[in-house]
């Protein structure tokens, strides 16, 4: 199955000169979605974690299927003002902009193993400052996996040495 077949790009989207890869297309077919998460599952079976971190709002799509193939903990990465009780925040570059996410302070506990998930890995801002929330908690980064990557945006070099998987490649 070529994922790639169900990823609609959106040209100009949201700004002039960014090609959006729009999953939502991928989401409307319930079986190409499994096997979707079934590959990530998959692709982390080296991994030793406690943990599934997901960034709002696609993150969520990829990261809570996982948590409940795995009955691992999920855990959930939000913009500024979401989050009921205390959080730790940072401020992150965007493909097309600047943005926020915070995480609950008492969400993760010092020494536990963690996987990032998220849809898609850009210019590798978004988790390079997820990287920098969990380690600033005293936890540790096992790895990362994404739907697809476009590796024209060269994140590997930004995020340094860790375990990244992703699907697809573009
Ligand atoms: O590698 P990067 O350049 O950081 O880009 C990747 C991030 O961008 C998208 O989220 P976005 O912030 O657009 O939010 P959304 O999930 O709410 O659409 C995507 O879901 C990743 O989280
Ligand atoms: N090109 C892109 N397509 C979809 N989501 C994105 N997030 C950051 N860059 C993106």
């Amino acid at each position: 199955m070529d994922l790639k077949n169900y990823i609609r790009e959106v040209q100009d989207f949201p700004k002039e000169g960014i090609g959006f890869k729009d999953i939502t297309t991928l989401l409307n077919n319930g079986e190409v979605f499994k096997k979707t998460i079934d590959m990530c599952v998959e692709n982390v079976s080296e991994f030793d974690f406690d943990v599934i971190v997901g960034p709002e709002a696609r993150g969520f799509i990829v990261a809570a299927p996982m948590s409940y193939a795995l009955s691992k903990s999920f855990v959930p990465i939000r913009k500024p003002g979401k989050l009921p009780s205390e959080t730790v925040s940072i401020e992150y570059e965007l493909e097309y902009g600047v943005d926020k996410l915070e995480i609950h302070k008492d969400a993760i506990k010092k020494g536990q193993k963690v996987l990032i998930a998220d849809d898609l890995l850009a210019t590798g801002g978004t988790v390079n400052a997820i990287v920098k929330l969990i380690e600033s908690m005293g936890a540790e980064v096992v790895g990362m996996v994404f739907i697809m990557e476009l590796s024209f945006l060269n994140a590997r070099d930004l995020i340094g040495d860790y375990n990244i998987k992703s699907l697809i490649k573009y």
